[in-house]
């Protein structure tokens, strides 16, 4: 076995032989979709090169001679950096992605061996901490992941009785095609400044809510239309892409492909336009907040449906003291972690001094911590998604001082969730 690693550059083969094409054709065998068309291959190196993607494969000699071609690797995966917002800064995190290993070659160890190499490396790097948005949730525990935000699905009735009771502000319009990716982006950048647990996007995402790429291929998704939400100073506050489900389904149903609103009434009024669409009886999205504030807003809260939980950002610590000296916290006080990690990467302990919502964290040989607890559980704490009281009754905590998870919950605790609406 061989492992190649390579970040396509401006003189890469875009052609179906080259090493990039192949790479992605291996991809794709991984979540089950089609072969590559050939035409495709430019426009997804233009996307790899725009976030500086690495890319892993891994190649075997030793297959049947009629088994897929010579240079398709056997595995994938691939990494970028993109920031997090972790409050106090935009955070560089190590993304990983495009994890996929050929049925003829799965546990056999070669994910295992891929991602504690690469960990190792981001952490020699100077990352201080790895994300990713996970196909199952069994799969990334071991290597030292907690789930750590969270979004939930959602239908609402937009019929006679959904009316939204905020007072109006500012303009929603449709927008053409030809300026959508360009507002999809500015939006992003405002909600990604102020939303805590947000993660920076990809080149593609823009594109695929503009419909200037479509689901399957980076072609036009004729179905998709964008509407944006200007505010009372005439400014981009908010879009919401969407897509009709057609006339087979009943009762009938827009979908919202991506709603991005950096303002709580630019969110509002997006769905005071999404409920003016006639002919349309139910709204779905899968991303809403947990904590969202639509059914606070509505005459008729029963109109909001939740149909769904889904976690989205897991988180792996690198640098401890690097991430949580980064983040911001709510008052102050002080507590010493004894983080364990089979790994070892970030094993030890650390006191966590906050002082107005400012942290600081120094590593410490202090014999009586105040808390032991995982690395996994560390990462669900992190942007404080998950409570340190639901992780020590999970059993991934013990607090060995008295209060020392309420200090926590105290500490990490937010006024709103984090949110993250980014996959990748
Ligand atoms: C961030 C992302 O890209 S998410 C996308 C992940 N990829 C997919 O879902 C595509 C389909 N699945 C696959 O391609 C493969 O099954 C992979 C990549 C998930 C796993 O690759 P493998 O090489 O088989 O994993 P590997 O052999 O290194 O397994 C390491 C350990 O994880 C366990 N494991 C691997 N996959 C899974 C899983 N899906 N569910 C539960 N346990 C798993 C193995 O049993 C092994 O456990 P052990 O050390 O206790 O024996």
């Amino acid at each position: 076995m061989r492992t190649e690693i390579f970040t396509p550059g401006a003189d890469e083969d875009a052609t179906p032989e080259g090493r990039f094409a192949k790479w992605l054709d291996s991809e794709s065998i991984g979540f089950h979709e089609g072969t590559l068309d050939p035409e495709d291959i430019p426009q997804y190196l233009t996307a790899y090169q725009a976030d500086q993607r690495v890319l892993w494969g891994v190649h075997d000699s030793a297959q049947p001679a009629e088994a897929l071609g010579a240079g398709h690797p056997v595995a994938t995966y691939g990494t970028m950096v993109h920031p997090l917002n972790v409050g106090g800064a935009q955070l560089d995190a190590h993304q990983i992605t495009a994890v996929t290993v050929r049925p003829s070659h799965r546990r056999n160890g070669i994910l295992r061996s891929m991602m504690m190499s690469d960990l190792r490396g981001a952490q020699e790097r100077g990352l201080p901490l790895a994300i990713l948005t996970a196909s199952e949730a069994t799969i990334y525990g071991r290597f030292g992941f907690g789930a750590a935000t969270f979004t939930q699905s959602v239908e609402v009735d937009v019929r006679e009785r959904f009316e939204v009771t905020a007072p109006r502000t500012g303009t929603t319009a449709l927008v053409a095609r030809e300026h959508a990716v360009n507002l999809a982006e500015s939006i992003f950048e405002r909600f990604q400044a102020g939303t805590f647990g947000s993660v920076g996007r990809q080149y593609a995402v823009a594109r695929r809510i503009a419909g200037v790429w479509g689901r399957e291929r980076p072609v036009e998704d004729r179905s998709v239309r964008m509407a944006v939400h200007y505010d009372a100073a005439g400014e981009p506050a908010g879009f919401v892409s969407y897509r009709f489900a057609g006339w087979e389904t009943t009762p009938y149903t827009m979908k919202i492909v991506d709603l991005v609103a950096s303002t709580p009434s630019a969110y509002l009024e997006l769905w005071r336009y999404l409920g003016s669409l006639d002919l349309v009886e139910r709204i779905t999205w899968d991303s809403a907040r947990r904590d969202d504030a639509l059914p606070w807003a509505l005459r008729d809260r029963r109109c909001y449906q939740v149909k769904g939980t889904d976690d989205v950002l897991w988180v792996r610590l690198l640098d401890v003291p690097v991430a949580l000296g980064a983040r911001s916290y709510r008052g102050s006080g002080r507590i010493v972690l004894e983080v364990l990690d089979d790994h070892g990467l970030v094993t030890g302990t650390y006191a966590l001094t906050v002082v107005d919502g400012v942290g600081e964290v120094e590593r410490v040989e202090a014999p009586a911590p105040d808390v032991t607890l995982t690395v996994n559980a560390l990462g669900s704490l992190y942007l404080g998604g998950v409570p340190a009281s639901t992780l020590a009754a999970a059993g991934g905590l013990t607090a060995h001082t008295d209060g020392a998870a309420g200090v926590l919950d105290a500490l990490f605790g937010r006024a709103q969730e984090p949110y993250c609406i980014t996959f990748f």
